[in-house]
C-alpha cells in the first residue's frame, strides 16, 4: 500500500486543514463542513491522476476536440455520520459516481470511554466488482473502522481499485493499515499524519470530534 501525505507539500490543503483544527474556526460548523468538502475536492483531483483514460472525439459546434477521458466505474464510499461532507467533496468532481455507505461506531466497556470496538449496523452499496472504490473518512484513529468498512462494502464484490481517504491520520492508524494491506496495491491518501493517540482514541493534535463538529452534539 502506498500513502500519500498532504502535509508534506505547499499547498491551499494546509490551509483548510489548519481551518479545520483551529479551536476558534472550528466552532463554525458550515465551514467546518465546507473545508471537509474542499479537501475531499483537492483529494479527488489528485486521484483523478491516478484512473486509466483513453481517447474520447467530442463534437463540437466548430470541429472535433480529441481529449483524454477517464473509463474507471468510481464508487464513492463513505462511513456515517462524519464522512458526509468529506464523500460530498468528491462527489462534486466525480459527480456521475455510485455511491456506498456504512455506519460505523464505537462501542465502550466503562463509562470512561475506554473502547473496546467499533459496531457495524447500516449497509447501502452497488456491485463494486471490478469498480474503483474510494473511501472517505475523514478521521483515521485506529484505522479499525477504515478496515471493517471496506470490509463491509467488500462483502458485495471485490473493487479494481481502492483509494482510502483521511483528512487526519494518527501515525498508529497509517501504521496499521499499511501492515493490514501491505500485499495490496492501495493508496492511503491523508491531509495529515499525527503522532498520538488519546486515551480515548482520539488524534492528538487532531481536531476534536469530527461529527459532532460538522452536525453537533450527540447522546
Ligand atoms: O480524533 C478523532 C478520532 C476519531 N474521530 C474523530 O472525530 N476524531
Amino acid at each position: 500500500m502506498k500513502v500519500i501525505n498532504f502535509a508534506e507539500h505547499q499547498t491551499v490543503v494546509n490551509r483548510y486543514m489548519s481551518e479545520l483544527r483551529d479551536v476558534c474556526i472550528q466552532k463554525d460548523r458550515a465551514r467546518f463542513r465546507r473545508n471537509l468538502e474542499r479537501i475531499g475536492e483537492v483529494m479527488a483531483y489528485e486521484i483523478s491522476k491516478t484512473l486509466d483514460y483513453s481517447t474520447k472525439d467530442i463534437q463540437t459546434p466548430l470541429g472535433t476536440a480529441s481529449t483524454q477521458l477517464y473509463n474507471d466505474p468510481i464508487v464513492l464510499g463513505t462511513i456515517f455520520r462524519a464522512g458526509l461532507p468529506f464523500h460530498q467533496g468528491f462527489l462534486n468532481v466525480f459527480e456521475e459516481a455510485d455511491n456506498a455507505f456504512v455506519s460505523a461506531y464505537r462501542f465502550y466497556k466503562d463509562k470512561e470511554c475506554h473502547e473496546v470496538g467499533i459496531h457495524i449496523e447500516y449497509l447501502a452499496t452497488p456491485d463494486l466488482n471490478g469498480k474503483t472504490l474510494i473511501i472517505a473518512d475523514p478521521m483515521l484513529a485506529t484505522g479499525g473502522s477504515m478496515e471493517l468498512g471496506l470490509k463491509a462494502f467488500e462483502t458485495k464484490g471485490i473493487p479494481g481499485k481502492v483509494h482510502l481517504c483521511s483528512a487526519i491520520a494518527s501515525r498508529k492508524g497509517v501504521d496499521y493499515l499499511t501492515e493490514t494491506f501491505k500485499d495490496t496495491d492501495y493508496t492511503l491518501w491523508c491531509g495529515a499524519i499525527d503522532p498520538e493517540l488519546n486515551d480515548h482514541m482520539y488524534i492528538v493534535p487532531g481536531l476534536g470530534d469530527a461529527g459532532d463538529l460538522a452536525y453537533g452534539g450527540k447522546l
